[in-house]
């Protein structure tokens, strides 16, 4: 698939229209390459990939299983996550690792994260698996389960998988969202 072919057609699948096989060693080291190609502001590569599947996975539920015990408040998004990981080859956790000592905005630094995520999106998008970007409810048990500083953050949950069937979503004209600019007229909308 060509780069623009894979632009214009990725999609989001929900987790439980993506089946195994999820991408293999060789395919996910290819994936993240991908994501290290990123625009990074100051160069500072401020984002950390955790990989989870097979046996983390059953891990991971366990353990949120334990945090979430009994908290009332978090237990519907909870047990949407539970059985969404239950059903879906493997995750990538993608979470800031923030510089502290340098000029550059912690937002910016949470932008390349961002830029991360949709690299790995796309990269896996091209090489026929399918995926979603979550950010969940989870976060402050994701924080603990993977040991991050205080001021990181999940940017991601992103869950990869064979597509159950793949189909291309209806996208909107990017002229809708679209103005030129100049000082005399100021904004108008793109023609
Ligand atoms: C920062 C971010 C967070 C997201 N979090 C969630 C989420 O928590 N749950 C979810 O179902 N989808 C989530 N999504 C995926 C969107 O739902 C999805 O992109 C949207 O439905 C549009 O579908 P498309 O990607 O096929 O265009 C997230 C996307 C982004 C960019």
């Amino acid at each position: 698939m060509d780069a623009i072919e894979a632009l214009l057609s990725r999609r989001s699948y929900a987790r439980g229209c993506l089946l195994q096989p999820g991408p293999n060693r060789e395919e996910l080291a290819q994936i993240l390459q991908t994501a290290m190609t990123v625009p990074d502001h100051g160069n500072l590569k401020p984002w950390r990939f955790v990989v989870i599947q097979g046996q983390g996975m059953k891990d991971l539920e366990g353990l949120l299983r334990t945090i979430y015990d009994g908290e009332v408040e978090n237990e519907v998004y909870f047990q949407h996550f539970v059985e969404e990981i239950v059903n879906t080859p493997m995750m990538i956790c993608v979470y800031t690792a923030i510089s502290q000592d340098t000029s550059v905005s912690i937002l910016d630094q949470q932008l390349a994260g961002a830029a991360a995520c949709e690299h790995i999106l796309l990269a896996a998008h091209a090489m026929g698996f399918g995926g979603i970007w979550h950010t969940q409810e989870t976060d402050n048990a994701l924080r603990q389960i993977m040991g991050m500083g205080e001021k990181d953050q999940v940017l991601g949950i992103i869950s990869l998988g064979t597509p159950k069937r793949t189909s291309r979503a209806k996208r909107k004209s990017f002229a809708d969202y679209t103005f030129e600019w100049n000082q005399e007229s100021g904004l108008q909308p793109w023609e």
